[in-house]
């Protein structure tokens, strides 16, 4: 896969046959993949697939041991995230001792591109008291302010990671709901790693299915479901060939 150089800062994410090595084996092999921009992508895949291994290479914790990956034309450094790019970490780490409104004011202290009245607004909107400290809120809200302090940076990519695990089914709905509407309306590229495919159909319009190590599907869900197929199914039936060793 070439893309030229120009092109490549436009992609959120391309990874040219990255390979990443743990002491017990890899987690990735020769995995090549582009996230174009304005998509909500579903990043699926069985247990130990590797989708957080490039969640990692993607924010720059993980480095490759193979191939390269760039984020909007950059090689992630491990030295913090890209500017244009929130991580939202499936434990949610916020300080429990700070109230929501210190929460929002550590995000503007360390994020250049902060923007305090649109994260406020998120808070607001989602009925999160302002001095309420973060230890004492329910999962739900602790996600809702997770994702204010995420989306108040005002990345152009956003990954999330198992986001909702904790929540509820309404919870569930009302948060990706509200994420979606951000998302669509700032034009930002969201990459969202879930088991539950259910909730990602009619959220996700593009496809990442991995499977030990290896991308086995990507692309737009309108494509790749040329018969009707939905996100979910799509994601299964090829899930199922794989582990059965037939092509789908
Ligand atoms: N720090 C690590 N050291 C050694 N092996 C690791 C490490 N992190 C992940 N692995 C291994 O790499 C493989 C991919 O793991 P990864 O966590 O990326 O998968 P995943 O798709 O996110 O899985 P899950 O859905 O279970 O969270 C697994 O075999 C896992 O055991």
């Amino acid at each position: 896969m070439t893309v030229p150089r120009q092109s490549e800062a436009a992609l959120p994410v391309f990874a040219q046959a990255v390979g990443k090595k743990y002491r017990r084996g890899w987690a990735l092999r020769e995995t090549s993949l582009v996230i174009p921009p304005n998509r909500v992508v579903a990043l699926v895949g069985p247990n130990g697939a590797g989708k957080s291994t490039l969640m990692g290479l993607t924010t720059g914790m993980l480095r490759p041991t193979t191939g390269a990956l760039t984020v909007f034309g950059d090689q992630p450094t491990g030295k913090g995230l890209h500017p244009a790019v929130s991580y939202l970490a499936q434990q949610k780490p916020l300080y429990r001792q700070f109230t929501v409104a210190d929460t929002l004011t550590f995000g503007g202290r360390t994020n250049p591109s902060w923007d305090q009245g649109y994260a406020e607004h998120l808070v607001e909107q989602a009925a999160v008291p302002m001095n309420a400290r973060v230890g004492t809120l329910s999962g739900g809200q602790r996600t809702r302010v997770a994702l204010a302090l995420a989306l108040g940076k005002r990345p152009r990519l956003l990954l999330l990671d198992e986001p909702l695990a904790d929540l509820d089914p309404l919870a569930r709905e009302t948060v990706l709901g509200a994420l979606i509407t951000e998302a669509r309306a700032h034009g930002i590229t969201v990459v969202l790693s879930s088991h539950v495919l259910a909730e990602l159909e009619g959220v996700c319009d593009h496809l990442v299915l991995l499977h030990d190590g290896q991308v086995l599907l990507a692309g737009d869900v309108s494509r790749l479901s040329a018969n009707g197929m939905s996100l979910g199914e799509l994601a299964l039936h090829h899930m199922r060939a794989a582990q059965q060793g037939v092509a789908a």
